[in-house]
């Protein structure tokens, strides 16, 4: 199945990605809370456009059943993942609001969700966007056991449950849209099979460049002329 060959395929980037500096700090609890509000100020625009990305392909789809995810993937977005959020801005005792207020598109997250959009507005089978929004919630379920698995948290580390989080309430959001790729590559031709892949070994990437973004507080070049 698609779905089983990309994990594997995907597997040493999502290591990667746990060995990269973010991650890391995140695990040893000394990250740099310029790195974590800059992750925040992103990743609050991200999820508001990765939820409308959902109203898009709600559009595109003749199945109720998929209505009916898309709809509550919505309303998880709006809402739910504030909790791993909230983790965050605790943590470098921030308020979120006040984070989140001056956010920005930098140059990484820029890219990702350009991706996302591109596969959302110029194909009509939504599994092509899904194929680009899949590794969202995957990477970040895959990281957090890698991290649940080789270390144990102290009950009060600061980032424990931004890992626990994302360990735990990612499975439905993965089986739903792994089943839509799965179900669509068994009548895609080889071609096309091969853009879904491609398209999800390249969120994959984008994956790790967002947390990599974050970790060196990326910005276009151009803003630092306004600075
Ligand atoms: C960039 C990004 N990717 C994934 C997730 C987890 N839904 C997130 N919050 N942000």
């Amino acid at each position: 199945m698609l779905s089983e060959i990309l994990k594997k395929e995907t597997e040493p980037m999502i290591e990667a990605i746990y060995s990269d500096a973010f991650i890391q700090g995140l695990i040893r609890g000394d990250i740099d809370d310029a790195a974590v509000a800059h992750y925040l100020r992103a990743d609050s625009l991200y999820l508001d456009e990765f939820a409308k990305l959902y109203a898009l392909l709600m559009s595109k789809t003749e199945s109720k059943e998929t209505v009916r995810f898309l709809m509550g993937q919505m309303a998880f977005l709006l809402d739910g993942e504030s909790e791993a959020h909230e983790v965050l801005a605790h943590a470098i005792n921030r308020s979120y609001e006040d984070i989140i207020k001056d956010g920005e598109w930098y140059p990484s997250a820029d890219h990702y969700i350009k991706h996302m959009y591109f596969n959302a507005y110029t194909r009509e089978d939504i599994a092509y966007a899904i194929s680009a929004m899949a590794p969202c919630p995957y990477v970040y379920r895959r990281v957090a056991q890698m991290a649940l698995e080789r270390h144990t948290f102290d009950t009060d580390h600061p980032y424990r449950r931004w890992f626990e989080f994302y360990a735990n309430d990612m499975n439905d959001t993965i089986d739903v849209m792994f089943g839509i790729m799965d179900d669509a590559a068994a009548h895609m031709t080889e071609k096309e099979v091969g853009i879904l892949r491609k398209n999800y070994l390249e969120s994959t990437e984008h994956e790790r460049r967002f947390f990599n973004m974050a970790a060196t507080k990326e910005r276009w070049k151009g803003a630092d002329m306004n600075d």
